[in-house]
């Protein structure tokens, strides 16, 4: 088993070969980007809201506890990050991926490696593609700007350095707003570390690209999925795209609101929290006109540090309903069950809407 995050994604099926389509180039949707109607992404309907939370209301802990709970996301305002890193992440994302497909290649995501530029990584799990590329880092990603940009790699560098470091302190913030709304202390969660800063936690940041496309209806930009993380941030340019998943209510239309951050659930702070924050499962449609741009920072706790459900929840009539795990063996077991990697670390049957992705129609392992 995997011990570092890195090597747990070295084990990823996403390094299969898939054939990289230019999109701009394509003028007609492909039949291996051509999804069935069980899958299709033309069936959002529901009127319910996301909420959206300032973060510099003094009731803000309670209503990022009561959206964890209900909605498993939610948008922030006033969240700190300046509107021009805002900016500046967007420009970079769309500099990489409007450069030609054959230098992007240079970077890509090799057969072992962690970072770089590749189809959706869960693509084996579906029957077809999706219509988006992606280009994931994880530590510095100078290596690969270097190839990308040989002349003009440090513009990229920085604004990659000084978006991880806001991100990373943004999401220990938001971290105690959802540990405080579950009565949690400094003293329950000894990993934040002496100061409290979650300081050596683990963040990954994921540059998604979807391409205006031919046949949107028949097209998904990214399937269904929930994140591994104990949460994930993302900004999204201002064309419309991410859905989630609302029990009862079908596919909501997270909207793009300037400034505002998408926060979600994961699913290491759904086991964190016994099941009471469930992980909220998620996709990106695409449409005809727009090119669609997302950048999600996904936040998981340090290396080797065991994630369980909380003591303070757990008692005789509240069992803990998951076993210990870490980052890296939970990406090493989502690699292997996908959506069904939660209810593999289940200790318990479910007592009542825990593990709700069960029900809902997931790909098969497709590729091997
Ligand atoms: C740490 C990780 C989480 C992630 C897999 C990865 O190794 C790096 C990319 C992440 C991402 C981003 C897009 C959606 C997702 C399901 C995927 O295929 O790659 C997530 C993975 C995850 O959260 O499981
Ligand atoms: O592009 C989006 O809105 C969703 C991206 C996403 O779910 C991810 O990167 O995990
Ligand atoms: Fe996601």
């Amino acid at each position: 088993m995997p011990s570092r995050v890195s090597d747990a994604i070295r084990t990823q099926p996403g390094h299969l070969l898939y054939k990289h389509l230019d999109f701009n180039s394509v003028k007609e949707l492909p039949d291996s980007h051509a999804w069935h109607d069980e899958y299709s992404s033309s069936d959002s309907c529901s009127m319910d809201s996301v909420p959206v939370i300032d973060l510099s209301d003094p009731n803000a802990m309670k209503l990022v506890g009561h959206a964890c709970k209900i909605w498993g996301v939610f948008q922030v305002t006033n969240h700190g990050i300046t509107t021009s890193l805002l900016d500046d992440i967007e420009s970079a994302g769309r500099n990489l991926f409007s450069l030609p497909i054959q230098q992007k290649l240079k970077a890509s995501r090799s057969p072992d490696g962690v970072s770089g530029y590749g189809v959706a990584r869960i693509s084996c799990f579906f029957p077809k593609l999706m219509w988006s590329e992606g280009f994931t880092i994880v530590g510095s990603p100078l290596e690969h700007a270097r190839q990308l940009w040989p002349h003009d790699y440090q513009k990229f560098c920085n604004v990659i350095e000084e978006y991880d470091r806001e991100m990373k302190q943004l999401a220990g913030r938001l971290m105690w707003l959802m540990l405080g709304s579950l009565s949690t202390t400094k003293e329950d969660v000894k990993w934040a570390g002496p100061k409290g800063d979650f300081e050596e936690a683990s963040g990954v940041l994921q540059l998604n690209s979807y391409p205006a496309c031919p046949d949107p209806d028949r097209a998904m930009g990214l399937a269904p999925h929930t994140d591994s993380t104990l949460l994930t941030i993302l900004h999204q340019n201002n064309t419309s795209g991410l859905q989630v998943l609302r029990e009862g209510n079908g596919w909501v239309t997270v909207p793009p609101l300037p400034g505002t951050l998408v926060v979600n659930v994961g699913d290491l702070l759904h086991i964190l929290s016994n099941g009471l924050y469930p992980s909220v499962l998620h996709r990106a449609v695409v449409n005809r006109t727009h090119h669609r741009l997302s950048m999600a920072y996904l936040y998981g706790p340090p290396a080797g540090v065991q994630i369980s459900p909380l003591s303070k929840l757990v008692d005789p009539t509240h069992p803990p309903l998951y076993r210990p795990i870490t980052w890296s063996e939970y990406l090493s077991t989502k690699a292997k069950h996908f959506n069904k990697a939660l209810s593999s670390v289940r200790l318990c049957a479910p007592l009542n809407r825990y593990d709700h992705h069960d029900g809902v129609k997931v790909g098969q392992r497709g590729l091997g």
